[in-house]
């Protein structure tokens, strides 16, 4: 019998999940931010497949299939991609091997938003020099260093107090604030520790004292640029601990945040999400990174927009239209964090936490707890920021991890 296949003329013509005509989209990476990635690409009838480097990640838990490998081995990772012929590739966190994206899509694959962005934002060096060097932006000024010798060289040069992080790692893992030369050594082996694969490269940042700090979501579709509202959020330590959407900003201030966004994200290129990084201080608009790919403190827009920026991710990179993206209400988040590492846990607090006007939560799944791993976040919306900001503090503060005996 001759097999007649469905000429796919239209990129949104696509046959049900799990048929020989699914439109299959593989997450690399399946922490919080792929499972609501994963979700909203099943609201369109997508077949998802979740990789990442244990099991049972949050995004494996909602997606079709899952795999555990180590995505920094290129063998590895080109043999799964061989396997399942996805039609979307898409990256959902920074330590992937690149230079093999970078092959595969040169073979005909298709990552999102495009493997020279991943490649370019796998590392700090990629999209530091691409944004201050390529395009110009302002950004912090910076050095590298190999070793603690050219760290306290690097140290001396852009003087303290600096931030140094490793070039490859995420929400603030090894970063620390060198604040005197005889810091430096404590620094050096902090980022040692922290980096999430085995590079000893550094970055040194001059410290902006900036007067808040914000991430610009940035969507580019067949329809064109589009901004969200301004997000405002506050770190501790590197990580997010809360977000609030919209944020406060002149308008200088958001022309300026738009006009690096656009600069950044047409540099990078492709379709889909991209959250761009910036601190503002009194005269000047610092772009510090962007993620090709939703960012953690854009989860409040699960509460804030009629279309989140899980949604908007999947609807730009299948190609579809997004004529306008709306602000509901004014809207925040709160996160959860772990303090001990242990797989003995149980989350509480739900029904106090839930009993907070206006809030929800999302419990992640996570496997097992780790000191500062983020676990759940709460969401509120409400009247104004400031409101929405105390109800999305108070929900999470219910919240409570009990651990129990550690692994025998
Ligand atoms: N040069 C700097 N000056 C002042 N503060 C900084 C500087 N660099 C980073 N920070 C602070 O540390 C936070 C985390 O830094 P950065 O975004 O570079 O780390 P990250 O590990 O990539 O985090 P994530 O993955 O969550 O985005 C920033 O949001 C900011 O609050
Ligand atoms: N700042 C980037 C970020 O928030 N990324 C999100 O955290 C997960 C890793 O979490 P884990 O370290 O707890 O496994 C990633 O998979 C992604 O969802
Ligand atoms: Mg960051």
């Amino acid at each position: 019998m001759k097999i007649i296949p469905i000429i796919q003329e239209e990129p949104s013509m696509y046959g049900a999940p799990l048929s020989t005509n699914a439109k299959k989209m593989m997450l690399l990476g399946a922490g919080e931010l792929g499972k609501e990635v994963i979700l909203e690409a099943q609201r369109l009838g997508v077949e998802t497949i979740a990789v990442d480097r244990y099991a049972n990640a949050p995004a494996m838990q909602v997606a079709h299939r899952s795999y555990v490998i180590n995505m920094l081995d290129g063998e590895e990772l080109r043999r799964i991609i061989e396997k399942e012929r996805p039609d979307l590739i898409v990256p959902e966190i920074e330590a992937i091997a690149t230079p093999t994206l970078v092959e595969l899509e040169s073979e005909g694959y298709r990552v999102v938003p495009t493997a020279t962005a991943a490649r370019l934002t796998m590392d700090r060096e990629g999209i530091r020099r691409l944004a201050a060097e390529t395009l110009g932006l302002p950004t912090a000024r910076y050095a590298f260093a190999d070793s603690l010798e050219e760290l306290r060289e690097a140290v001396a040069t852009i003087g303290t107090p600096c931030v140094i992080k490793p070039i490859m790692s995420s929400s603030g893992k090894g970063q620390s604030v060198c604040r005197a030369p005889e810091d430096v050594e404590a620094c050096w082996n902090y980022a040692m520790e922290g980096g999430r694969a085995k590079k000893t490269r550094v970055i040194v940042e001059e410290f902006i004292r900036f007067d808040s700090e914000i991430t610009l979501l940035t969507v580019r579709s067949v329809s064109g640029t589009t901004y969200c509202a301004p997000i405002g959020h506050i770190q501790k330590d590197g990580d997010y601990i809360e977000s609030w959407q919209p944020h406060a900003m002149s308008d200088a201030q958001i022309a300026e945040a738009q006009r690096v966004a656009r600069a950044i994200t047409e540099a990078l290129g492709g379709a889909g999400i991209y959250g761009v990084e910036l601190f503002l201080a009194p005269d000047k608009v610092y772009f510090s990174e962007v993620s090709p790919r939703p960012h953690d403190t854009g989860m409040v827009t699960m509460a804030s927009q009629d279309l989140s920026e899980f949604a908007l991710h999947v609807r730009a990179i299948l190609g579809f239209p997004i004529p306008n993206v709306r602000l509901l209400t004014p809207a925040a988040s709160y996160t959860l964090k772990a303090d001990r590492e242990t797989s003995y846990f149980r989350i509480g607090g739900l029904e106090q936490a839930l009993a907070v006007s206006n809030s929800q939560v999302r419990v992640f799944g996570k496997p097992e707890t780790k000191p500062g791993r983020r676990m759940a976040v709460a969401l509120s919306s409400a009247e104004t920021v400031e409101a929405a900001r105390r109800q999305a503090k108070e929900a999470a503060s219910h919240l409570r991890i009990e651990y129990g005996p550690d692994k025998a």
